[in-house]
């Protein structure tokens, strides 16, 4: 407890400021902007009673809420003790707050599809399934987070949503309205496919089903302002691709793809869908690229070699616009792992040769300034006359 020299019963403004410090801690700001504090009540003696309004009943949080709450009252001087009452918001309080979050945009629009939205927006996508891709994505958010960006993952893989296992991120959305707060961890919210489905039970839907699931994923979950969100894309050239150009045409395609001819020729396949789409490919990441041999160190290539680059070339000569190899993974048994302990080499293991790898592509996808080349301006050229 804070001891004060002058012996003082604290004022409710001392403990108003010291709640301002409580982050909520799904929608990360701070609960006294959010209206969840119900109450303050300080006693002679200086202890103090906070009600706190959760804003759904069964809060998963609610513990984190208390001991935040009653760690940062007790910091005030002059507090003897603190005790935490939890409520629940009213349906009205609710709708105040998700519109608030909102911020006065309207119900059902994609924030990252706005005309002078500054979010960059990566899908990444591949050919073949198997590939690595979603190691690829989380790792990539999470090496941004890392280096400081709020980053957001899209598991729009229906089929295989790995990304919250990966990410350490698995628990269920809590939602408040219309509004679905995505969980985080590794600095990145993530919001799966997996987190609607009962136990691990396999996702027969179809595309405009897929259409909607990732409408609102990307309408309906509260993102807050975020500097890169990836799409994680099932594998191959299905509707989901076709989805998210509808729905972000201002998405940039990065092709993830392994030094194999076969796959290498089909992951050419599914980057190309993106002259279809009028979208931007960004570039190629080569995954697997090679093993360094745990006795001598020599690279050896389980998956031969020069896929990446055969894909950029193809992909530059089908886009007409140059795509860039951006960087080269080798197998490494530490990135699997990772993926299987939610803990991304790419942060656990920053300077391994798979870390390292992957940190450079982060650093040169999160360093980017969206301009106006990726953008779709709105306008239609005027007929020459
Ligand atoms: N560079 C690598 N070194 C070692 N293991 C890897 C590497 N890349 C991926 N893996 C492992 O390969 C498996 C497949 O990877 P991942 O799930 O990321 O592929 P994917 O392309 O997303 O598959 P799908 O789209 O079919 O779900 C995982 O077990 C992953 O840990």
């Amino acid at each position: 407890m804070a001891t004060d020299p002058a012996g003082s019963t604290p004022t409710e403004d001392a403990v108003r400021a010291a709640l301002a410090t409580v982050n909520d801690p799904e929608i990360h700001q701070p609960i006294t902007d959010l209206g969840m504090v119900k109450s303050v009540d300080i006693g002679a003696d200086g202890s103090v009673d906070v009600t706190v309004y959760l804003t759904v009943s069964g809060c998963p949080m609610r513990d984190t809420i208390t001991t935040n709450v009653t760690a940062a009252v007790e910091r005030v001087p002059g507090v003897t003790s603190v005790r935490v009452a939890l409520d629940v918001m009213s349906d009205e309080q609710r709708r105040e707050l998700a519109s608030s979050l909102r911020g006065g945009q309207a119900e059902r629009e994609i924030p990252f599809a706005q005309p002078g939205s500054l979010t960059r927006v990566y899908a990444v996508a591949s050919g073949k399934g198997g590939v690595g891709k979603s190691s690829v994505t989380v790792n990539l958010a999470a090496a941004m987070a890392a280096d400081g960006l709020k980053v957001g993952v899209v598991d729009a893989d229906i089929y295989g949503h790995s990304v919250p296992r990966m990410l350490g991120a698995e628990g269920r959305p809590t939602q408040v309205e219309n509004m679905i707060m995505p969980p985080s961890a590794n600095g990145v919210k993530v919001i799966s496919i997996g987190m609607f489905t009962p136990g691990n039970a396999p996702v027969v839907w179809r595309g405009p089903m897929l259409h909607r699931a990732l409408q609102q994923f990307l309408a309906d979950v509260y993102w807050g302002d975020l500097d890169v969100l990836l799409l994680d894309l099932p594998p191959g050239t299905g509707d989901i691709a076709i989805s998210v150009a509808q729905l972000v045409p201002n998405a940039e395609i990065l092709v993830v793809t392994t030094p194999q001819q076969a796959a290498a020729e089909v992951a050419e396949r599914a980057g190309s869908i993106a002259v279809q789409t009028h979208q931007k490919i960004v570039g190629v990441v080569e995954n697997m690229a090679g093993m360094p041999c745990p006795h001598c160190d020599e690279i050896v290539d389980v998956f031969g070699t020069g896929g990446g680059e055969r894909v950029a070339e193809g992909l530059t000569r089908t886009t007409g616009a140059t795509v860039p190899v951006l960087g080269q993974i080798p197998i490494d048994v530490r990135l699997r792992e990772g993926g299987d302990d939610g803990r991304p080499v790419a942060v656990s293991h920053p300077d391994s040769p798979a870390g390292a790898a992957l940190r450079a592509i982060a650093g040169k996808l999160g360093g980017r300034q969206r301009g106006l080349a990726g953008m779709s301006l709105g306008i239609t050229p005027r007929n020459k006359f």
